[in-house]
């Protein structure tokens, strides 16, 4: 079994990468959700800062690694050869993630400076979303002190998304099928990834 996990700063291109993987026929598990799932549990809004705030509190009330060993049993279930896991926050998921799958488990870090990455949320409008560069930079400090940087730095791959969407599906699409291609069973629907940019 391969695992894929998808790690970067806020917007980086993460979600957009894991579409992609989605549109090749690959299941994506978002660790964002079981987030977003305890806010709602919790009757909260689903807005950065209960988003932020829960996120804090399930990893220090069972560990950095939480959300990870909530995602594991997600991941077996769906009995492909390849899964693809959007959304490592830290070091300590790599760690648990190793551990569980060994060298099946492949970390890819997305890269894009901060002014290429402020004006894509402000396009994205997202209920959680920051309106200032300011507010952008807090996040990624945020992020940076649940061990970010060092998930980053323990990638096996990098890609930059710091140009056209069209570039981002194409070197992502390069980097799936070479995994895709080492597995024995691929996924069942291996579509094709032309017609992602009209969604
Ligand atoms: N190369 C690109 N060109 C233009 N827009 C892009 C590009 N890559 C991503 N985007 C857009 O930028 C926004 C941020 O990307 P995305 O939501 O994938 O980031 P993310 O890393 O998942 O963010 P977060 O960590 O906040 O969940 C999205 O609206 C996405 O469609």
């Amino acid at each position: 079994m391969k695992i894929i996990a998808f790690v970067g700063m806020p917007a980086s291109g993460k979600s957009e990468a894991s579409r992609i993987a989605a549109e090749m026929g690959i299941p994506v598990i978002i660790m964002g959700d079981v987030i977003r799932k305890e806010v709602l549990k919790r009757g909260l809004e689903p807005n950065d800062s209960n988003t932020g705030m829960v996120a804090t509190d399930l990893r220090k009330c069972e560990g950095m690694d939480a959300v990870a060993r909530r995602c594991i049993s997600q991941i077996r279930e769906t009995g492909s050869e390849l899964v693809v896991v959007d959304g490592v926050r830290g070091i300590a998921e790599v760690e648990c993630f190793r551990k569980e799958f060994g060298k099946g488990f492949i970390l890819i870090s997305i890269y894009a400076p901060i002014e290429v990455r402020f004006s894509r949320v402000q396009k994205r409008g997202r209920s959680d979303d920051m309106n200032s560069i300011e507010g952008l930079r807090q996040r990624d400090e945020r992020e940076l002190s649940w061990g970010m940087g060092e998930a980053i730095n323990a990638s096996n791959v990098e890609i930059e998304n710091n140009f056209t969407l069209e570039t981002f599906i194409k070197d992502v699409t390069e980097v799936l099928r070479n995994y895709l291609g080492s597995c024995s069973a691929m996924p069942k629907n291996h579509n094709s990834t032309e017609n992602l940019l009209e969604q």
